[in-house]
Formats: structure tokens, sequence, C-alpha cells
């Protein structure tokens, strides 16, 4: 049964047990540009107690540069090596789990942000923003020579998406021996401040579907973004009894949380209802603990 925080005596208890702070983004921190309110002071609380915090989102249209400017224009005190997006997990995975022979491609449907995590661990890509790939102009095999050299399809969220990128990746992994489908991310919807819309998980259906296989997901809820904080963060003592995940989504933030032997929080501020977690048809993924939005936190500064 997750515990409800309501008192400032909860938040203090929150504030005693956890030293570091895991932050997922989109539905937390902000819904698209928009911040949640009290979420810049929570934070800055949270550092003023000297407690350590990371960002940790599924969200694979951005790179660690990219959000880093987002939070300096949204006025939120952050650092690049506290940002863990999936873009990031994905491209240390080809590169570091997977070991992609240097003399493979990956062909991307994603965004810059992703393109951009691909270029700095040093993988050779096509597709994703190339001109070419974004057009609205039917496919045919007949006008394509597909690279024998592609390894991987990687699918992230794409607000682009088009019938000639799915049917490029589509063929590579029918065509190309030992091409591995991978996805940044499964999330299902996008929560944004105008209301939800599909997510990376629904940009890469039509593949699984045509395909009748899923990909290799890397984001949350798999374990791959946090063994890539502990990889990175090696100056920081990470006891996972100690830390908290704070997230708005069930299967992907709590389930993360959960699976990683650490704390949940979760907000009610993006995905999750309050009826996915009281009544009859209540979620079986229980957090930890429950609270309205992070800005509740603020309770702690009175
Ligand atoms: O569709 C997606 O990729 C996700 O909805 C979104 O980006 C999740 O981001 P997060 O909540 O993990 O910050
Ligand atoms: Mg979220």
């Amino acid at each position: 049964m997750a515990t409800r925080l309501s008192t400032r005596e909860d938040y203090v208890s929150l504030l005693d047990k956890y030293d570091t702070w895991l932050f997922d983004c989109d539905g937390v921190l902000w819904q698209g540009d928009t911040l949640v309110e009290g979420a810049t002071e929570v934070l800055q609380l949270l550092r003023h107690h000297k407690k350590a915090v990371m960002f940790v989102t599924n969200n694979a249209t951005k790179s660690r540069k990219n959000y880093k400017k987002k939070f300096d224009t949204l006025g939120v005190e952050a650092h690049v090596d506290e940002i863990y997006g999936s873009a990031f997990a994905a491209a240390v995975y080809i590169s570091s789990v997977m070991k992609m022979p240097k003399d493979k491609k990956v062909y991307v449907i994603g965004m810059d942000g992703l393109e951009e995590e691909l270029r700095d661990e040093g993988i050779a890509y096509l597709g994703g923003t190339d001109p070419e790939d974004n057009t609205l102009a039917s496919f045919s095999l007949k006008n394509w020579t597909p690279d024998p050299t592609v390894g991987a399809v990687l699918c992230g969220l794409d607000t682009s998406i088009n019938y000639t990128k799915l049917s490029k990746a589509f063929n590579y992994l029918l065509r190309n021996e030992g091409c591995t489908f991978l996805a940044t991310n499964e999330d299902s919807t996008y929560p944004t401040a105008e209301g939800l819309l599909p997510g990376a998980g629904s940009v890469s259906a039509p593949l699984r579907y045509a395909l009748g296989k899923d990909p290799v997901a890397i984001g949350k809820p798999k374990g791959t973004m946090l063994d890539c904080i502990k990889a990175k963060w090696v100056s920081h003592d990470f006891d996972p009894k100690r830390t908290i995940m704070v997230g708005d989504r069930l299967n992907t933030d709590i389930e993360f949380g959960k699976a990683g032997g650490l704390a949940t929080l979760l907000v009610l501020t993006g995905i999750t209802k309050e009826s996915e977690i009281t009544g009859p048809n209540a979620s079986p993924t229980v957090p930890d603990y429950v609270t309205n939005s992070i800005g509740d936190l603020r309770a702690l500064l009175s």
C-alpha cells in the first residue's frame, strides 16, 4: 500500500531518509516547456540540504547538452553530468554493451538530440533528420539502395515520423543479417502541457507489428539506465537504500525504481491518474509514496 504524503512531517521524513534523488522529467518537472509549479524551489531546497540530484528521462528527442539548455532556459539549476536521457543511454549501450563494430552504422528513427549522442559516442548513423528521409513522398523499394553496413535500427520519439522511415527501418531489420532492433524507450504516450500525444513506444509499434518481434528497449523500466548512472557517476557513493526515484508513470519510472531497489515516489502531474492507484482497478505496481505534485515538498520551506 502506498503512503500518501500530506503533512510537513511526511516530507521531513523523506528528506531525512534519502540522500540521492532521481527525477523523471516529463510529467514531473514539466509538461512540455511548462514547469510544474514549485519544481524549481524544491530542487533548490534539496541541493541546499546537500542532496544529490539526477535527472533520468526516457525522452530521446534531446541530448544531455540540449537538456542543459532547456534547464537553463527554464531557470532550473542542472549540470550535464546530472542528466541521463535515453538518447545518451542508447548511445552508451551500442558502444559499450553491444560493442557494435566501427564499420557498422545505425539507422535512426529519431531527432537531432539522438543523433548528437550517437556522434558524441563515435557511432556512425544514417536516417534521422536526413532530408532524404524526412519526406511525405510515397516510398518504393525500386528507388532505394539499402546500406549493407547497417547493423542496428534505433527507434526513439520522432515527431516527424513517416512511411519512408518505417519502410527503411523495416527492410534493414528484414534484410541485413544480424541487424539489431533497438528502442530508446517504449512509453505509449507523451505528456505535454496541452495534453497527451503518442509516445516513443507508439512510434516503434508499427515496426514491432510488421516484423512480429519486439525491440531491445533501453530506457526505463530497464536497468540499463541505472547501470549507466552508476558507471558514469563514479564520484558519488550510490546507496540504493538511500535513493528515491520520483516519477509520473507506473510502468516506467516506478517499475524502474522498484527493479533497482530504490524507493519510489509517484506524482500525479503527468501520466498516472488517481484511479490507477486506488479502487478496484488499481495497478499492481505500487509506489512507496504518492503526492500530487513535486511542488508539495515546498511544505519543507515553512
Ligand atoms: O514518448 C516518450 O518518449 C515519453 O513519453 C517521454 O518522453 C517520457 O519522458 P520522461 O517522462 O521519462 O521524462
Ligand atoms: Mg514522465
